[in-house]
C-alpha cells in the first residue's frame, strides 16, 4: 500500500498534473533526475517520484499491480516495468475511477477540467502552501498579462484544508473569475519544490507562475502540542505502577488532558485474543500507538506502558506520533531482570522457567534494550514517589508541562 505522500503523487500523475510523467519512475530515470535534473530520455524533470513497496511483495515485472487507500480501496492500477532489490516499483499507471472524497475534495479539479474552464485565456497561476501576503501584487500582475488568476493551494497532510480555506478566503478579494484547484503536492526540498510548482502549474495552463510565501509554521508551545508518553521494560520493572503515579499527578495538577491506555485494558480489549508471539506484540504496539497518535493529535496527552520489547516496532509509534504534530517520550524502565525476577508479582517468572509460560520475555523472548530512550529509569531501591517524580522533571524541564 503507497503512503501518503505516494498516493499524493499518484493522484497527480493519474490526473496530469505531473506530465509528462505517466507512471512512477523507474531507476535509470530516478538516477538522471538526481544525477542531472533530466529524465533518462534528456525530458527536464526535477523530482525522483517513486513508489516503493516492502521486500517480501511479491509483484514483479511484467505484472500489473492494484494500488489501494488506506481504507483499501482500489484507486489505480500500474503495469509493473521495473522491481529493483531496494523495493522501488516502476511503471505507467492508470485510474480505476475511484470515487473521491476527503476535505475540498470538489475542488481537486485536474488540469484538463481547469483548461477547459479557463478556455484560451492566459493564465497567472499562483501556488500557495501558506496564506498570500500581497493580494495587490497579483490582482495588479494579472491586469498587466490580461491573464485570469488561478489559485493552486498546495494541499498534502493535516495542514491541508488550511492551505485551502486560505485560498478560498484569497479569492474573495481577488478579481471575480479567480479559479481554485487543489493540488495535493508533497513538498519537497525548497529549490526542487519551487522548480516542481513551475512544472504543475505549466500543466495547469499558465503562461505565468508565481510561487506564493513560504508559511510560518509554528508548531505551538510544547505544553500546548499532543504527548505520547511511552513507558518500555520488562514484566515487573514497574512500568504499570509509574505510570498510573504519573496519570494521577497529572490529574491533580488539571493542566492537561490524559488518556491512560492501560495494558491489561489494552489486552482485554484491543487487543483481545492476541497471543505473545512477535507478530501479535508487534500487532498489539501498533494499535496502542495508533490510538495514542490519535489522542496526540487533538493535543492530549497519552500514557502507555506495555513491554513493547521490539525497537523497530517503538520506533514506528515515534513515527506514527511525530506525523501528527505531537510529541513522543520514550521511558525505558531499566529494572533489572533478576530485580523484576525478584518481584515476581503476578508469579509468571516461577510458571516461565518452570517452562509452563513460552515465550516470555526476558525468560524465553527478547527484550531489545532501547538506545533511544528519552528516561532510564531503575525502579530498583528507590520509591515509586520518587520514580514518578523523574518523568514528571523530564516533563516539565522539556516545557510539556506546567
Ligand atoms: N509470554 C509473555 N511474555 C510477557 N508477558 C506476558 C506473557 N504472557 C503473559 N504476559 C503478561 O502480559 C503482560 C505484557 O503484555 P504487553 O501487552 O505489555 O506485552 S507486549 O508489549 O505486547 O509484548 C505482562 O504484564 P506486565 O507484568 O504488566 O508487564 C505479563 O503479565
Ligand atoms: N520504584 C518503584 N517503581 C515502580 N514499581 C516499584 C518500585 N519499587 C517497587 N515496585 C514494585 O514493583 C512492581 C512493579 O509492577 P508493575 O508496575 O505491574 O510492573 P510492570 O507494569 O512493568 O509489569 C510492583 O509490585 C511495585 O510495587
Amino acid at each position: 500500500m503507497p503512503d501518503a505522500r505516494e498516493l499524493a503523487d499518484l493522484e497527480l500523475l493519474l490526473s496530469g498534473a505531473f506530465t509528462p510523467l505517466t507512471g512512477f519512475l523507474g531507476s535509470a530515470d530516478v538516477a538522471s533526475v538526481i544525477e542531472n535534473g533530466r529524465l533518462h530520455d534528456g525530458t527536464p524533470w526535477p523530482d525522483p517520484v517513486t513508489l516503493t513497496l516492502p521486500h517480501d511483495h511479491p509483484v514483479s515485472a511484467g505484472q500489473e499491480l492494484t494500488l489501494r487507500d488506506p481504507e483499501g480501496a482500489a484507486v489505480a492500477v500500474m503495469s509493473v516495468t521495473e522491481r529493483t532489490a531496494d523495493g522501488l516499483v516502476a511503471g505507467p499507471v492508470k485510474s480505476l475511477g475511484a470515487p473521491e472524497h476527503g476535505p475540498f475534495a470538489r475542488l481537486r479539479l485536474s488540469p484538463t477540467q481547469v483548461r477547459a474552464e479557463l478556455r484560451e485565456r492566459p493564465v497567472l497561476a499562483v501556488t500557495m502552501r501558506g496564506p498570500l501576503d500581497d493580494l495587490d501584487e497579483i490582482t495588479a500582475t494579472a491586469r498587466e498579462l490580461d491573464a485570469a488568476i488561478l489559485l493552486l493551494p498546495l494541499a498534502f497532510g493535516e495542514g491541508g484544508p488550511a492551505v485551502v480555506r486560505a485560498a478560498l478566503k484569497a479569492r474573495e478579494s481577488l478579481p471575480s473569475g479567480t479559479t481554485v484547484a487543489v493540488v495535493p503536492l508533497a513538498p519537497r526540498e525548497p529549490e526542487i519544490d519551487l522548480e516542481l510548482r513551475e512544472h504543475v502549474a505549466a500543466a495547469y495552463g499558465a503562461t505565468e507562475h508565481l510561487a506564493g510565501p513560504e508559511p510560518v509554521t509554528l508548531p505551538g508551545p510544547p505544553h500546548r502540542r499532543g504527548l505520547v508518553v511511552f513507558f518500555t521494560g520488562l514484566s515487573g520493572s514497574g512500568k504499570s505502577t509509574i505510570a498510573r503515579g504519573l496519570h494521577d499527578a497529572l490529574l491533580e495538577r488539571g493542566t492537561r488532558t490524559v488518556t491512560y491506555l492501560d495494558g491489561d485494558v489494552v489486552r482485554r480489549l484491543l487487543s483481545a485474543g492476541l497471543t505473545f508471539s512477535r507478530e501479535d506484540r508487534d500487532l498489539n504496539i501498533r494499535r496502542i500507538g495508533y490510538v495514542a497518535s490519535e489522542v496526540a493529535r487533538h493535543g492530549g496527552l497519552a500514557i502507555c506502558a506495555p513491554i513493547a520489547p521490539f525497537a523497530a516496532t517503538r520506533d514506528e509509534v515515534r513515527h506514527m506520533v511525530e506525523a501528527v504534530g505531537a510529541d513522543f517520550l520514550l521511558v525505558h524502565v531499566a529494572t533489572p531482570l533478576a530485580e523484576c525476577e525478584r518481584r515476581d508479582r503476578k508469579g509468571l517468572y516461577a510458571k516461565a522457567r518452570a517452562g509452563l509460560i513460552p515465550d516470555f520475555t526476558g525468560i524465553s523472548s527478547p527484550y531489545e534494550e532501547p538506545d533511544d530512550a528519552d528516561l532510564t529509569l531503575d525502579t530498583t531501591g528507590i520509591s515509586v514517589e520518587r520514580g514518578v517524580e523523574r518523568v514528571l522533571d523530564l516533563l516539565i524541564s522539556g516545557g510539556r508541562l506546567r
